[in-house]
């Protein structure tokens, strides 16, 4: 099922180069039933690392939001360069961008659930998300940390990221610290969110895991 693009829904000028999200297709027909967890933490937290996991154990699929941006800036387009150049600097895609990318991912799938991993950043993904889709997670999962460890971990890790560098990753916590807590927060008010130890061993860390999802597993 493919979403309706921005060229379909609206065109872009050159003072709104933003797409449009939609969470119908082309045919009118709506967005399937999905059930979802957002995985939040700072940056080196583990979630990619735990999500690895969850998907092994209980047959997630894995949307980290980066990712799905890294894929996209590669794209040669405006929106493509407008990204790498926001990542190289740690800062935070437009909302629309990000939420049209993961509603891109998710219609495409043969899965109906999924772990977006990343995501919401801050409030104004948080408003986006619910304005579009207006879906509820099943829970936010938010791996905790230092950040003297978070930043070791991210700048041993290997790939070559162009944002793992110590200024970008000092840019990346305090985007963490003030957009994505209070965006977590606020979520705390409606929403169950699990919060983990992510220092512990990787084991560790999804041994305190495992019991949240064996939960929505059984459930279903
Ligand atoms: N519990 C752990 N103990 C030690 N190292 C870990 C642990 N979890 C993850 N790592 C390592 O730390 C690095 C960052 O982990 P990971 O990519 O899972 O973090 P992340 O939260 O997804 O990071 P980012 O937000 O930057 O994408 C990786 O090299 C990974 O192997
Ligand atoms: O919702 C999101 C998720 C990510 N970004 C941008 O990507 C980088 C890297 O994200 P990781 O989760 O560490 O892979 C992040 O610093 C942002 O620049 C985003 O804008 N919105």
């Amino acid at each position: 099922m493919a979403l309706s693009t921005a060229s379909e829904s609206r065109r872009a000028g050159p003072q709104d180069p933003m797409p449009s999200v939609s969470t119908h297709d082309s045919s009118g027909a709506k967005l399937k039933n999905f059930k979802f967890v957002f995985v939040t933490g700072g940056p080196g937290s583990g979630k990619s690392t735990q999500c690895a996991k969850i998907v092994e154990n209980f047959g997630f699929e894995h949307l980290s939001a980066g990712d799905l941006l890294r894929a996209e800036q590669n794209s040669g387009t405006e929106i493509g360069n407008m990204i790498k150049d926001l990542i190289k600097e740690g800062k935070l895609v437009p909302s629309e961008v990000t939420v049209k990318l993961i509603l891109k991912a998710i219609s495409e799938s043969t899965n109906d659930k999924f772990l977006i991993d990343g995501f919401p950043r801050n409030e104004e993904n948080r408003e986006v998300w619910d304005r579009v889709t207006g879906l509820k997670p099943e829970f936010i999962l938010f791996i905790t940390g230092s950040e003297e460890e978070m930043e070791r971990r991210v700048l041993s890790r290997t790939g070559g990221r162009d944002d793992d560098n110590v200024e970008t990753i000092r840019n990346r916590f305090k985007v963490f610290n003030e957009s994505t807590l209070p965006v977590i927060k606020r979520y705390e008010t409606n929403t169950t969110v699990h919060k983990v130890n992510g220092l512990h061993s990787a084991d560790e860390v999804f041994a305190s895991i495992r019991p949240l999802f064996e939960l929505i597993v059984q459930a279903s």
